[in-house]
Order: C-alpha cells, then sequence, then structure tokens
C-alpha cells in the first residue's frame, strides 16, 4: 500500500502550486487528488485564449449556481468552478492582476502579522517566474479607443499603483492559455515521489478523534479511505473546500445536526463571510468591428493552434480602468473591464458587440455557503447575499460606477464603436432606471473568497499557518482562506497564497 505525507485536494491554482513545492526536495510523498479529467489541455477550447465561454457548462464545469438572489430580482446566478487537474486555471479569463496595496495592508492591519503588501511581493514575483504573463499580440482597435477614451476623461496610466487604466496581462504562452497545471504541475510530474490522481471524487476527510489522518475518495475501484501521515490539505476552492469541511463534521454544530452529520469540530464560522465581486455589463452591438472568436469554425480554430496568430488570443477583458467613486477613498473601489464579446444575459442577444463590465471591489454584502444535504453530491447551497448589505452600500457604489462607465461610453473615440443597447437602460442617468439595471443584469465574475476565511481572531476558520482551528493534520490552502475580498481578479492572489503556504509547510517540517 503506498504511503503519503501529504495528500492535497483539488489539482486547481492553489493545489498546483502546493504539489510542486511540496515535492520539490524530494523528501515528502505527496499525492494530488483531483475530481476532474488529468487532460483538459487535448480541448481547443481550453488551448485558444478566447474560447474559454464555451466551457462554461460543459465537462470541465462544476456548474453551481447560487439560491434566488433577492438583491437582484430573485435570479439564480450561475457559478462557474473549473473540474479538471488545472481547476479554475484552466476555464478562467486569463487575467493575471496582482490587487491594490491596501488590500494586503488591511490583512497585516487585522493582526496578521507578515501579510502585508510589501511582505507579499516576493511571493507573487515567485508565482511569475512560473506563470508565463504576456501582454495583448493584437488588440482590436477598439482598445485603444477605451484607452484613449480613459486618457481624455482625466485617469492615468495604472503603474505601480493598481489605479487608473492599463492593458490586461494574460496567462499565456505562445498564444496559447498557461494553466496552473502547465506552469507547476508539468514540470514536477516527473517526480517519483509525486502523484497526481484525477477523475477522483473526495467524500470527506477521516479523523481520529480531532486529528485528520486521510479522506474518503470514489475512484473507478468504488470507495476507499486513503490515509495522510503528515497533513490532509484541503485546496478545493470556495465552494469544495467548506462543503467539504462540513460533510466531514467540521462547521457550524446546528446545522451539522440538522443534517445528520456527526460532529467532529464545532467551527461556526466555516461556510460564512462568502464574498464575491458582482459585476453589471453595460453592453452593445459591435459598430464596425467583429467579436474575436463570435463563430470560430474548427478550421479557425485548428489554424490558429496551427500558427498561433490572430484575434482569437484575445482574453476578451482587453483593458481594465481602477476608479475611486468618491475623492476620500483610499483605493479604488470601481474597476471597469472592457471586454469585446457582450457577455452576460441581455434582451437581445448578440454575437458582435463589446461590454463594460462594472465591478465592485470591496462589497459590504456577505453571504454563505451551506449544506443541501449530507450527499457528497449534492451541490451545496451557494448564496453570496449580492447587495444584501443593510446600509446599501453596494448599491450606491455600483449605481456611481455604472455612471463613471457611462462616462467613458460617451467618449466620441469610443462610442463610434457602439451600436444599440442590448438591454434597455444602459444609458440612462436616471437612479432608479440604474438601479433597476443592476438588478435584472447584475451577476458574478467569479471571484468567490473568505469560505473558510484566514485571520488572527478566534472566529477565523484557519489561523496565519493555514491550520483548521480546533484540529490537527488538516490545513486549506486556497480562495477560500483569503482573509477578505482583494481589488484584483483572484488567480494571482490565491497563486500567491499557496507559494506563501507552502513556504510555511516547508519551515514547519
Ligand atoms: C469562469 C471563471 C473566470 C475567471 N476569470 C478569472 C480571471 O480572468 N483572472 C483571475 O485572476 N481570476 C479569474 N477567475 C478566478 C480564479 O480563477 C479563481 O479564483 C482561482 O482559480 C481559484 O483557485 P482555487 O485554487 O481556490 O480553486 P480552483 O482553481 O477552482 O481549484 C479547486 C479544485 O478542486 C477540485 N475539487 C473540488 N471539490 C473536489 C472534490 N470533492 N474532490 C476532488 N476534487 C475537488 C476542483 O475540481 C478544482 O480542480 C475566474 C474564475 C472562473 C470560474
Amino acid at each position: 500500500m503506498s504511503r503519503w505525507d501529504y495528500v492535497i485536494v483539488g489539482a486547481g491554482s492553489a493545489g498546483c502550486v502546493l504539489a510542486d513545492r511540496l515535492s520539490a526536495d524530494g523528501t515528502a510523498q505527496v499525492l494530488l487528488i483531483e475530481a476532474g479529467t488529468g487532460t483538459p489541455e487535448t480541448r481547443p477550447e481550453v488551448q485558444v485564449p478566447i474560447l474559454f465561454p464555451r466551457l462554461f457548462g460543459g465537462d470541465l464545469d462544476w456548474n453551481f449556481a447560487t439560491v434566488p438572489q433577492r438583491g437582484l430580482a430573485d435570479r439564480a446566478i450561475p457559478i462557474p468552478r473549473g473540474k479538471a487537474v488545472g481547476g479554475s486555471s484552466v476555464i478562467n479569463a486569463q487575467l493575471w492582476t496582482r490587487g491594490h496595496r491596501a488590500d494586503y495592508d488591511a490583512w497585516a492591519e487585522t493582526g496578521l502579522d507578515g501579510w502585508s503588501h510589501d511582505d507579499l511581493q516576493p511571493y507573487f514575483e515567485r508565482a511569475e517566474q512560473r506563470i508565463s504573463l504576456t501582454g495583448l499580440r493584437h488588440p482590436l482597435p477598439v482598445t485603444p479607443a477605451f484607452v484613449n477614451a480613459c486618457a481624455h476623461l482625466g485617469y492615468a496610466p495604472a503603474a505601480e499603483v493598481q489605479e487608473g487604466y492599463a492593458l490586461a496581462r494574460a496567462t499565456h504562452r505562445d498564444g496559447l492559455r498557461h494553466s496552473s497545471a502547465d506552469a507547476y504541475l508539468a514540470p514536477a510530474r516527473k517526480r517519483p515521489n509525486l502523484t497526481v490522481r484525477a477523475d477522483t471524487f473526495v467524500r470527506r476527510v477521516v479523523f481520529e478523534g480531532t486529528r485528520a489522518v486521510g479522506i474518503e475518495v470514489e475512484g473507478d475501484s468504488g470507495t476507499e479511505t486513503i490515509r495522510a501521515e503528515r497533513e490532509v490539505i484541503l485546496a478545493a476552492g470556495s465552494v469544495g473546500s467548506p462543503h467539504l469541511l462540513l460533510l466531514s463534521g467540521v462547521g457550524p454544530a446546528g446545522e451539522l445536526s440538522r443534517h445528520g452529520v456527526p460532529l467532529v469540530q464545532d467551527v461556526p464560522s466555516v461556510g460564512r463571510d462568502l464574498t464575491d465581486h458582482l459585476l453589471v455589463p453595460l453592453a452593445f452591438e459591435a459598430e464596425g468591428f467583429w467579436s474575436p472568436g463570435a463563430n470560430a469554425s474548427s478550421e479557425q480554430i485548428a489554424q490558429y493552434l496551427r500558427d498561433r496568430h490572430g484575434a482569437m488570443d484575445s482574453i476578451i477583458s482587453e483593458a481594465l480602468l481602477f476608479l475611486r467613486t468618491r475623492d476620500e477613498l483610499e483605493a479604488p473601489d470601481i474597476e471597469v473591464v472592457h471586454l469585446v464579446v457582450p457577455l452576460g444575459e441581455h434582451q437581445r442577444p448578440a454575437a458582435h458587440g463589446l461590454a463594460l463590465g462594472v465591478i465592485l471591489l470591496r462589497p459590504r454584502s456577505r453571504g454563505t455557503i451551506t449544506l443541501r444535504s449530507a450527499d457528497p453530491h449534492d451541490a451545496p447551497l451557494i448564496d453570496p447575499g449580492y447587495l444584501s448589505d443593510e446600509a446599501g452600500d453596494d448599491l450606491a457604489t455600483l449605481v456611481a460606477g455604472v455612471r463613471s462607465a457611462q462616462q467613458v461610453l460617451r467618449q466620441p473615440e469610443f462610442a463610434q464603436w457602439m451600436g444599440k443597447p442590448l438591454t434597455d437602460g444602459a444609458l440612462s442617468e436616471e437612479i432608479d432606471d440604474i438601479t433597476a439595471y443592476i438588478r435584472t443584469t447584475g451577476g458574478s465574475i467569479h471571484h468567490l473568497v473568505s469560505t473558510c476565511r484566514m485571520g488572527a481572531d478566534e472566529h477565523s476558520v484557519v489561523d496565519p499557518n493555514f491550520a483548521v482551528r480546533g484540529l490537527t493534520g488538516l490545513r486549506v490552502v486556497d480562495a477560500s482562506t483569503m482573509p477578505s475580498i482583494v481589488r484584483a481578479h483572484t488567480h494571482a492572489p490565491v497563486t500567491m497564497l499557496a507559494e506563501r503556504a507552502a513556504d510555511v509547510f516547508l519551515q514547519q517540517r
């Protein structure tokens, strides 16, 4: 029988980093378990940058949805999550953003010593030596028009500090997606002390008293228990990790007892503090340009894979604008992302178009992940509680953000590329119209975090060493452990977090 020191659950953005770093010196036996396929890179939709929306709802996506959101006209919002070796980095939009200094300094101010912006930069730098980053090789003409419109409105180019406008940086190598599996696992896979088991669904963590000793999995040969001599590390993501803790008896005692799950440890905040970035798409028909990839045929895709040339290397989000809706703020509270495809659900769908996505960067609303049932195959209830903050600050900030984006849309050099709005009200300046527009079109930009929140306080789920409070042998490292949401797309921050966790684990061996 095999003997494993570390058993890592989930081969996503965090899990791939951990598997590589913990196996690097050859002394520990590392097993990385993943529910999804081990060979996602065989799909053109994974490789060709522009095609990622075609992956939503397919077999590389867990295909979750929220419970109906009162703040969003009672709509259930789709929540895609990657299900493959590489995790969400296999289906994501490939943007790489580090976040703002204020995000990390705020973590340090809560008592997380060593987690300030300056402390964390070396971990971003380490990640950027592994993940290949490139600028846009063929931006559409509408993209410099967006940048010029921002400049004319007085915004500055973003440089050291993430504020103002910038062209996108993409996780690409040679015109193809560069996932965490490509960056971290591919070079490590030949090590004899690292085993990757794909197509293996984890049901729960197994305990002896309060010590985690392994996991129960379903694979080709049925259900089995895999022991971990040193540690079980959950890296199953912001939905998967709290779900596994709850299924294993670690969570709010009342909730577990309602579902008949035997209690191992009462940790009331498991699944609490769910935070996500809400995006409102102001979308328009295209005027004088074609959205790349919209109707790409299999011949065109094969051609791109051969020569890697042309607009199919677009990641749809070609430029970003980080802005403050009030001068007195210490950092941006809104991001406007310039999309060269009219993503989102609209009254009049169109293949070719553009959109400005208005993103609420520091939402006050909080939500939950809770058990639907004790069956591991029943997806948990996901309730991000969008726009549920009592004071209504989130809605007020988004209204101001929409107005700022409308100013960009009205700049003549940008407006010349826009046709009719795809949903009525996109250009209305009336507060009631904007509010209705936000409620009927807002959706997730897929940055769910903090459901197993790390903190120096005793109410957090994991301590600053990523250990689950009250238990031994169990850590959580992924987007779920983020102390609070950052002003960034979350792949880079999660990769940084995992780089730092690997350091902590290696120091504590
Ligand atoms: C559609 C989409 C677009 C996005 N776009 C961007 C972007 O452009 N830029 C950006 O920075 N961020 C983006 N993000 C967010 C970013 O990709 C995620 O925050 C990040 O990948 C999360 O990493 P993670 O390690 O926490 O989880 P994941 O990468 O999701 O990894 C979790 C892994 O655990 C596995 N798993 C879960 N449960 C089990 C189980 N029971 N048994 C076995 N395995 C299990 C999953 O299959 C998955 O592989 C996007 C996300 C999505 C979904």
